[in-house]
């Protein structure tokens, strides 16, 4: 064979000759992208977008899958163009999480092909382990000390604490079961109170017994879940300094990316934001202005790799780290895809890690592992994730959707 045929070949091999969307619900509901190349190569994507997984399903059905098939495997940024630009709506979580789908499927692909892990192809590692954050949650204080305890004696080095607020029935991070947290808990939302001036009395005296309880080394966490003002956030940050916070999570809505200055300009607690977002555009002027410390964009969410690995670049420029989502919602796919992102990318901050139940890591079978409060991937070629599509029938789509939250008297709020 010629050198001429031999290229073309492998040209017929690159051929992407079908894609599949697979929907299940092992415990909870996830969809994911399944690519296949003329040479028999297998990608998997992860499109998960919780409480709205069936749109997401139908956007890559009916309109990229046909207009995917046939075209090079090898050609990730043609093809990531093709569908960004080519859609004419751009942006927004149901396009970019499919676009994410196909983008981390063809990385899956590229690095099988080349034999490598997909950090490798990447540009190598730049540590040996990731730092991972738990997330230990009680009823109340005291509970949520215990379970804070419980983590670092698990190994985690990083622990993020919600707790329930006194005079609340119901908050955020706050789970029914000891090991996993799942929000998505009913066909349509649940309605859960809120109340503002309960949680920023009690907070500050949480962290003190956090903080007094774990010691000086456990690097905190902590998820404000959007529910604050700016001055409200400010006045939180300013009295967690004591406690040592490794960030603030969400503390304010940022579609109004200056709000967060206000908050900047009030306390040196570490601000982290961006897990709903879904474009560079979205965290630019948080970035460019030095508004936040850690960019909690994901691979599912924004884009897949070839679009984090942007985001991450101009944060880079900033001295600002990455800190992705890595909730139960996103599946393993997207979690063995983070990992090699992590283990790659120069300025990696942590990465969240919630566990997934038994009948997800069955239906998921993976090759990363856990080791002393870090993630490890390894060296087997592509993320490391694949799907047991036999497996998966056997959880079929279960409707769910996240909360909502209210005031006292009835006002919409942010959940
Ligand atoms: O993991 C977090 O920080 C979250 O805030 C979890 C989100 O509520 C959850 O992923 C929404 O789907
Ligand atoms: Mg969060």
């Amino acid at each position: 064979m010629n050198a001429t045929s031999q290229a073309s070949s492998s040209m017929r091999d690159r051929k992407i000759t079908s894609a599949r969307v697979n929907v299940c619900s092992p415990n909870r509901n996830f969809v994911t992208l399944i690519i296949e190349t003329e040479g028999g190569v297998v990608g998997y994507g992860d499109a998960t977008l919780n409480g709205r997984e069936l749109a997401v399903a139908s956007y890559l059905n009916d309109h990229l899958i046909p207009a995917l098939i046939g075209k090079d495997c090898g050609q990730i940024e043609d093809i990531w163009q093709y569908f960004y630009k080519g859609a004419y709506w751009r942006r927004g979580p149901v396009t970019m999480s499919a676009i994410a789908a196909i983008d981390t499927a063809l990385w899956d692909i590229k690095a099988k092909m080349a034999n490598m892990p997909l950090y490798q192809l990447l540009g190598g590692k730049s540590r040996d382990s990731v730092l991972v954050y738990g997330h230990a949650n009680g009823t109340d204080a005291s509970h949520t000390v215990e379970e804070v305890l419980r983590y670092k004696e698990m190994g985690y080095q990083a622990i993020r604490a919600q707790s329930g607020v006194p005079g609340l029935d119901v908050a955020y991070g706050v789970s029914k079961d000891k090991m996993y947290y799942e929000p998505a808990d009913s066909h349509l939302p649940s309605e859960q109170l809120w109340d503002t001036r309960a949680y920023l009395n009690f907070i500050p005296k949480l962290f003190e017994k956090v903080r007094d309880a774990v010691g000086t080394e456990t690097a905190l966490l902590h998820d404000g879940h959007h529910r604050m003002t700016p001055q409200e956030a400010a006045r939180l940050g300013k009295s967690l300094e004591p406690f040592d916070l490794f960030w603030l999570e969400d503390a304010t809505p940022a579609e109004n990316q200056e709000a967060f200055r206000l908050i900047r300009q009030h306390t040196t607690t570490p601000l982290a934001v961006g897990e709903i977002f879904n474009s560079i555009h979205d965290c630019r002027e948080l970035i460019q202005n030095q508004l936040i410390d850690f960019i909690r964009t994901t691979i599912v969410h924004a884009g897949g790799i070839t679009h984090l690995r942007r985001i991450a670049d101009l944060a880079a420029l900033y001295q600002i780290r990455t800190g992705s989502h890595g909730a139960t919602d996103l599946s393993p796919v997207c979690m063995g895809t983070a990992i090699h992102f992590d283990t790659w990318v120069p300025n990696f901050g942590i990465q969240e890690y919630m566990r997934h139940t038994e009948a997800t890591d069955e239906v998921f079978p993976h090759d990363y592992k856990f080791e002393s409060g870090h993630m490890i991937c390894a060296e087997t070629p592509g993320h490391g994730v694949t799907l047991d599509e036999k497996l998966a029938a056997k959880y079929p789509y279960d409707p769910r959707q996240l909360p909502i939250a209210r005031l006292k008297d009835g006002t919409m709020w942010n959940w």
